[in-house]
């Protein structure tokens, strides 16, 4: 059976969990190396960047994180996550680092103050139909490196165009949560790609 684990030191943790049960495969938390090493694939959830570096380090999964992403774990990131998987950071605090491994600048709280938390139903590359996007404090993509596909943008409004999901080998990333919700497309989407690999 398909094992995936959430990250879960800090972040909304559960939610990723009741989607991976629903889609059918084996869903645990992972806190510290030996949960890591059990895992066919890993989801990063939203919550606070800052923070899960700094718990990462202190709880010595940093490295090890580091390691299965660069072996070639397929590793999915929603919003603190794709900051968690992203190689460069804008607007991050000082000393910020992140696990990396997506060949992406990706800049923390990009849609401003005003527009902190908003829904909007954008395209997204192998799904079909729209998706329900939730962005909250959210970042965006910025810049990408030849290797990344972009799956979304933000599709009107004032930041439209901007990237908000990317793709680069085993590698995913949504800067919203696709894991409010029932909607387990995007979900689904991950799982095919651990299946694969
Ligand atoms: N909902 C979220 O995950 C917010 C991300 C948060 N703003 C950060 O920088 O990590």
């Amino acid at each position: 059976m398909t094992s995936i684990g959430v990250f879960a030191l800090q972040g909304d943790v559960r939610e990723h969990l009741a989607a991976l049960e629903r889609l059918g495969v084996e869903a645990f938390t992972v806190r510290r190396p030996a949960e890591l090493a059990r895992c066919d694939g890993l989801i990063v959830p939203g919550g606070e960047s800052t923070t899960m570096y700094k718990l990462a380090r202190t709880f010595e999964l940093l490295e090890p994180l580091r390691q299965r992403v660069k072996e070639g774990m397929p590793t999915f990131g929603t919003c603190a996550g794709m900051i968690m998987l992203a190689d460069r950071i804008r607007d991050g605090a000082p000393g910020q680092e992140t696990i990396g491994g997506l060949d992406v600048t990706v800049r923390r709280n990009a849609f401003g103050r005003q527009v902190d938390s908003f829904e909007v139903d954008l395209d997204l590359e192998g799904v079909d139909r729209s998706v329900h996007a939730v962005f909250i404090r959210a970042p965006w993509v910025e810049e990408i490196g030849p290797g990344v596909e972009v799956l979304a943008e933000v599709p009107s409004g004032e930041a439209a165009g901007r990237i908000v999901a990317v793709r680069q080998g085993p590698l995913m990333a949504t800067s919203f949560h696709p894991e409010v919700g029932d909607d387990d497309r995007v979900h689904g989407l991950f799982v095919d790609l651990v299946k694969q690999s």
